[in-house]
């Protein structure tokens, strides 16, 4: 297996609090990684870390980000928004909060791919005619020049991993990518991300609270609780052997459900 992000013992603090306590943690190329726990465990805020947008009150007092051998906590700014745009992708709960009303998904694409690659408009919108085909959007010529707000939540997030698709993203950190959608919709995004799994080299970090999800999709799985990693482990053991008594008690709760 080959690590693609590897989080060495990072602690983030606001104010006294820790938000995230000697968080360790690795994502493996083509393996999806499940993140599970409780409201307020520090799910967003670790991946607010790895993406370093974390809120202006959050420091990062301890610890490493290690991406093609380098720690991302050590490079300057301008190559931290390089890594973000190109390599590194968030896909949010709430798609709709991450585009722009005026701007039509075309121009999405455009400023997206321009921010990284030398390519005409001809070949831009041949890229994001192919991804949006790859995410299952009908008639992708339509769409590239509809508005975000024509479009529904459900569509808009599959715009959003096809964003990631033609940048072709090492590292997709999806935040709950399915809580805010119907259930048809749901189950075509985690097919999608399915999808992207075994067809690209990518690493997912899956953040869910659904243990649905996590049997469905993960590969591997970190339980959080109280903004620590209580278990890191391949998703067989996760549910046939959990070493943690609290990942005992959340599967159990599940079965008591
Ligand atoms: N902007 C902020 N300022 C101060 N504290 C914050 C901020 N955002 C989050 N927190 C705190 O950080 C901790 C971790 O929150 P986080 O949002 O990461 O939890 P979560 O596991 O993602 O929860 P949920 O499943 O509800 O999204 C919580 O104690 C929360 O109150």
């Amino acid at each position: 297996m080959e690590k693609v992000l590897e989080v060495k013992d990072l602690t983030v603090k606001i104010g006294e609090k820790n938000i995230l306590t000697s968080i360790n943690m690795t994502a493996y190329k083509g393996r999806v990684l499940g993140i599970i726990g409780e409201s307020g465990s520090g799910k967003t805020m670790l991946c607010h870390a790895i993406m370093q947008s974390l809120p202006a009150a959050a420091q990062i007092t301890h610890g490493q980000i290690i991406y093609q051998q380098e720690n991302l906590l050590d490079v300057s700014a301008s190559k931290m928004r390089a890594y973000r745009g190109r390599h590194l992708s968030m896909i949010m709960q709430n798609p709709s909060t991450a585009f722009d009303s005026i701007q039509t998904i075309e121009s999405h694409f455009r400023e997206s791919l321009k921010a990284h690659f030398v390519m005409t408009k001809k070949e831009i919108r041949q890229i994001a005619i192919d991804a949006m085909y790859k995410v299952n959007l009908p008639n992708p010529e339509k769409l590239l020049h509809y508005y975000p707000f024509q479009l529904s939540g459900g569509m808009l997030q599959r715009v959003m991993i096809a964003l990631s698709l033609a940048i072709q993203a090492s590292i997709y950190i999806a935040d709950e990518p399915t809580t805010a959608l119907d259930t048809v919709n749901q189950k075509q995004v985690l097919t999608l991300f399915d999808r992207i799994r075994s067809e690209t080299e990518a690493a997912i970090i899956l953040v869910t609270h659904d243990l649905g999800v996590i049997a469905e999709l993960a590969d591997d799985v970190a339980v959080m609780y109280q903004g620590e990693i209580i278990e890191h482990a391949n998703v067989y053991d996760f549910f046939d052997a959990p070493q943690h008594p609290y990942t005992m008690k959340l599967l159990q709760s599940r079965i008591m459900f």
